[in-house]
């Protein structure tokens, strides 16, 4: 099911060896079923549709000092990211996409990420990330379509976009409008020079890993800003006069000072301007989130300086953001906003999960409650939904920022109020294990468990602070005979490379351990005597599905045709709009022509030869994984089922399941916040 992209690990020192560790570069899964194009069209369709509405509202209210700024960008000719992560590489690439004029360097000191970021098999997994960057990064080719919207009625006799003007032309029998789009130069590149490519640029955005610190003063709660200070050095040592600083990583508040002091050092004679820009993308949605984000907060110093410097951000910006999305403020006031809505997007997870617990007891449900409470536009009704709590690389890290800021300024009371935010979340998943238990008559020797699900959230190959990697920890203390780990958007080498480093080799089963990974589902619930749902995956849920509330919605419904457009100059992400619209229509990758063809990856290249048959895809434009053209298969429960062990189980930690679909199926389920099995014994 996945062709495995082995990573070599990074021949550099031992220092930048560990701060590698901490961040993770989960691998791309091109043999997931989320890299269909039609599905990729279709999550991104809701996105694109609104960019373009916002555009529209844009349009009637923009103010002629907006265009100028959008038509010059300011004077930016060249953005260097730092960093090419999760954040800088889909960000730079959203940038440079929406900027054709600017040219957009990503570095990165991993020689392997670059390196991985210049192929087809990108370091991770974004729905449409791919798209984009073949446009950005390898240019485009003239094209041209017809501004007439595809006829339905039609579509059976038509295979592109270009057959659909000649057939609307010989039936109606005049001219309409065609829209020309321009080839596109190269304008995003990806490189190890750092201190060069700092060196030529007007912004530099800074998107390096900011993680929780392990050691010395602060332990455990306090932000390790190791890589954010060698980076600040290598800035300013190396950026020219007047280049404008910008902090995407997520940072404690008054980081901009540190970032100053360091730049007076080493440069005392010049000026510079910091900026807090703090990126609230979430995994799995970063392309939708970035193309047509709520807000881009600006942070800058008041200072006349300052101020142009935050305008000169936002008409980068501008491109393609509705300027009144885009909020500018003071830097301490960015800094700590980014803190702040992490902070009570967990203290609502929190909060329901709190709850649920109460439902269980007492025989109410949770996702009523949750479905009634979130009909009041005061709470609303997103991130309630109840599980086996939050994970991901951020979450926690940034409570625990601002839990160590609280404490820093003597807030005792306030740090105590965020501290339990994770402590619910710790508890949340000792008690799902602990119903898990229960629910096996409190032993689990000589028991198979599967477990479904091992990225911290849906649609996302991203595993840092993987709950269910928490639960199995905790599982494994009971001795079962095996745990059979399965995820549709994770690679399994990737999972047990990961468990070995996080939990020891020894647990593995090729080492004897009782841990095993899959690669399909329905081998790793074979005789098992139960199932445990980890991860919100479309793919685990019966169908009716629950009631969905909380995370970001995924629209299902077929993209609709942009055309016509207004103008005949279309923008990208009009552009874009249309591509999903012909590419869920017509199942064609490259439906515009636009495409220059794909990187060819060096001889030999592993990822290629793991199972494909490269000479036969060479001649054909792919976007990567697009192989796969049917949608996400929702599991055969009863298929499952009967291959059970009896008593059969499913423990549902994410709400996926039916409970009255299952016991037709003669399984017991025992979930999060609603009274179970659990309860009734
Ligand atoms: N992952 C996410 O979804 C989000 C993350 N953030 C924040 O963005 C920041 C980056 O996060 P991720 O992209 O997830 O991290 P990441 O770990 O995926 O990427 C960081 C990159 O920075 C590179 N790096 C570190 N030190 C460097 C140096 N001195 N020179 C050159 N490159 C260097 C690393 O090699 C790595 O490739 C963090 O502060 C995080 O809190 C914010 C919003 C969303
Ligand atoms: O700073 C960051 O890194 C990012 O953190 C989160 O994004 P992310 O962690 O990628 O994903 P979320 O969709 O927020 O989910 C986080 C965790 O909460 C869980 N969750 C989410 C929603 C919910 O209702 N219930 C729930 O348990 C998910 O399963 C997942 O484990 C925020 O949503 C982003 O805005 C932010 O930029």
């Amino acid at each position: 099911m996945y062709r495995q992209p082995s990573i070599p690990s990074s021949n550099i020192d031992a220092l930048e060896d560990s701060l590698l560790d901490i961040s993770t570069a989960p691998t791309t899964p091109d043999g997931s079923l989320t890299f269909s194009p039609v599905l990729q069209a279709l999550k991104l369709h809701d996105a694109l549709e609104e960019a373009a509405l916002g555009w529209g509202e844009q349009r009637a209210s923009s103010s002629s000092l907006d265009a100028t700024m959008r038509a010059s960008g300011s004077g930016v000719k060249n953005i260097c990211c730092v960093g090419a992560g999760y954040v800088g590489g889909p960000t730079a690439a959203v940038m440079a996409f929406q900027n054709p004029h600017i040219n957009v360097t990503v570095v990165d000191r991993d020689p392997v990420r670059i390196k991985q970021w210049k192929t087809k098999h990108l370091p991770i997994y974004e729905p449409g990330l791919y798209e984009i960057l073949r446009i950005a990064r390898d240019g485009s080719k003239d094209c041209s379509f017809s501004n007439e919207a595809t006829r339905f009625d039609s579509l059976d006799s038509m295979s592109s976009a270009s057959s659909s003007t000649s057939e609307c032309e010989s039936r109606c029998g005049y001219h309409r409008d065609e829209v020309a789009v321009k080839a596109r130069t190269p304008n995003l590149f990806f490189s190890t020079e750092v201190s060069k490519t700092i060196s030529e640029a007007d912004i530099v955005l800074i998107a390096v890993n900011t993680p929780t610190k392990m050691r010395g003063m602060g332990a455990g709660k306090a932000t390790d800003v190791t890589a954010l200070e060698a980076v600040t050095r290598e800035i300013a040592i190396h950026a020219k006069p007047g280049a404008i600083l910008v902090e995407k990583s997520t940072v404690p508040c008054r980081t901009a000072e540190l970032i100053q002091d360091t730049l007076k050092v080493h440069r005392p004679t010049q000026s510079f301007e910091v900026l807090s820009n703090p990126e609230f993308l979430a995994a799995g949605t970063a392309i939708s989130d970035l193309l047509s984000p709520d807000r881009v907060i600006i942070g800058s110093s008041s200072t006349p300086a300052g101020c142009r410097a935050a305008e000169t951000l936002a008409s980068v910006y501008a491109s393609w953001v509705p300027r009144h999305r885009i909020v500018t403020m003071n830097t301490w006031s960015s800094e700590l906003s980014k803190l702040v809505a992490n902070a009570m997007l967990a203290q609502r997870i929190s909060s329901i999960n709190s709850i649920s617990a109460i439902c269980e007891a007492t025989g109410a449900d949770i996702s009523e409650v949750a479905k009634s409470i979130g009909m009041d536009p005061r709470i609303g009704d997103k991130y309630l939904k109840a599980g086996i709590g939050f994970g991901g690389s951020c979450f926690r890290k940034d409570v625990l920022s601002l839990v160590y800021l609280a404490e820093s300024l003597g807030l005792d009371e306030v740090a105590e109020y965020w501290t339990s935010v994770i402590s619910i979340n710790v508890w949340q998943r000792e008690r799902f294990v602990r119903r898990a238990v229960r629910c096996l008559n409190n032993t689990l020797v000589g028991k198979k468990l599967a477990v479904l699900g091992y990225a911290f959230k849906k649609d996302t190959n991203d595993t840092r602070e993987s709950p269910a990697l928490e639960c199995i920890k905790l599982l494994l203390d009971d001795c079962p005979r095996e745990i059979a780990v399965f995820d549709p958007c994770c690679d399994p080498t990737t999972i047990k490379v990961e468990i070995g480093k996080l939990v020891g080799k020894e647990v593995l089963k090729d080492n004897g351990g009782s841990i095993d990974v899959y690669s399909d589902a329905y081998s790793a619930c074979a005789d098992a005597h139960a199932v445990l749902i980890m991860t919100e995956c479309d793919e685990f849920k019966t169908s009716p599905s629950p009631p969905s509330l909380g995370t970001k919605t995924t629209s299902k419904k077929r993209p609709i045709d942009p055309r016509p457009f207004q103008r005949l100059e279309p923008t990208e992400t009009e552009i874009l709009h249309l591509q999903h619209f012909l590419t869920s229509t017509f199942s064609d990758a490259d439906p515009l022509q636009r495409f220059e063809t794909e990187p060819k990856c060096e001889e030999g290249c592993e990822v290629c030869f793991d199972g494909e048959n490269e000479e036969e895809m060479e001649n054909t434009v792919v976007l990567s994984g697009s192989k796969e053209e049917h949608g996400k298969d929702n599991l055969d429960w009863a298929r499952i089922a009967y291959h059970l062990q009896k008593p059969k189980w499913v423990l549902d930690g994410r709400g996926c399941v039916d409970e009255i679909e299952m016991r037709s199926l003669g399984v017991r389920v025992d979930g999060i916040g609603r009274s179970g099995w659990g309860e009734r014994r």
